[in-house]
């Protein structure tokens, strides 16, 4: 589910669940400890297995009666977020291939994010479902005004498009550019490095963690209006009749 390989000094934290890494439970409850596990490391590589970075939230296990997603998803979402903010080493996301809503989330969440293929978005607005807090801060954090874009059009942007608007580097050889941007950044003393991380993040987390058990009332009552679940339903089912 989540996977850890060593690269020299660098830990390499591969998403795998399914054909897309569809974020569920157990994968993001999995990420701070697999951080933990990697403190010694001198830097991490978030990057997913097979042609997908991820896919998002895992819609099918909520459209199936799973852990419900504002109790259960958004705070595991939060936690997840603010464990990539508080390790103290560098954090590169390798972006394999798509990377939308909650996978562009966990991407923009990193310090630097590389991008070989696939699109990168917010594509809530564009399946019906109305858009969290979290993922909001996040992104208004890595890429300034261009949220409002990403939010309200819910596109799907090609990487050259999320270069522009400085989501993210392209790289034509992901792993090994990765590895490299990833050792380029622990030139920094450890310390030092760590201070500047803590400060850049500090207004994003403090905002991050007063949601984090509630968003936006506004985002409750929506997810569990009948009208949402239909479209959620219709947007599950044109994925599985694609
Ligand atoms: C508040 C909630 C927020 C949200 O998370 S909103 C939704 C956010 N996610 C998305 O909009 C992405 C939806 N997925 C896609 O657009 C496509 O997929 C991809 C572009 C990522 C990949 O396309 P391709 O390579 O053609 O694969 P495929 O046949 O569409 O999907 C393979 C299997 O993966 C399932 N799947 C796709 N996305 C999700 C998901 N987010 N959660 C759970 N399952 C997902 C599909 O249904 C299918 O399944 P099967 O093989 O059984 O037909």
């Amino acid at each position: 589910m989540l996977e850890t390989t060593e690269h020299g000094d660098t830990a390499v934290l591969t998403l795998s669940h399914g054909p897309v890494n569809a974020l569920d439970l157990e994968l993001l409850t999995a990420l701070p400890g697999a951080l933990a596990g990697v403190a010694d490391a001198a830097a991490v590589v978030l990057t997913g297995a097979g042609g997908c970075f991820s896919a998002g939230v895992d819609l099918k296990r909520i459209g199936d009666g799973g852990p419900p997603y504002v109790a259960e998803f958004l705070p595991a979402l939060s936690t997840a977020v603010l464990a990539l903010f508080d390790h103290p080493r560098p954090v590169v996301a390798a972006v394999n291939g798509h990377a939308l809503a909650g996978g562009c989330v966990l991407a923009a969440a990193c310090d630097v994010r590389l991008m070989s293929g696939g699109t990168i978005g917010l594509t809530e607005l564009a399946a019906g479902v109305p858009f969290p807090t979290v993922p909001l801060e996040v992104m208004r954090h890595a890429v300034g005004p261009a949220v409002g874009r990403l939010v309200l059009a819910a596109e799907r942007l090609p990487r050259e498009e999320a270069h522009r608007i400085g989501l993210v580097d392209m790289s034509d050889d992901l792993l090994p550019d990765a590895l490299a941007r990833a050792t380029a950044l622990t030139a920094a003393p450890p310390e030092v490095y760590a201070l500047a991380k803590r400060q850049l993040h500090a207004p994003a987390h403090e905002r991050i963690a007063a949601r984090r058990e509630q968003d936006d009332p506004g985002v409750e009552q929506l997810w569990s209006a009948p009208s949402t679940r239909d479209r959620l339903r219709g947007f599950l089912a044109r994925l599985a009749g694609r």
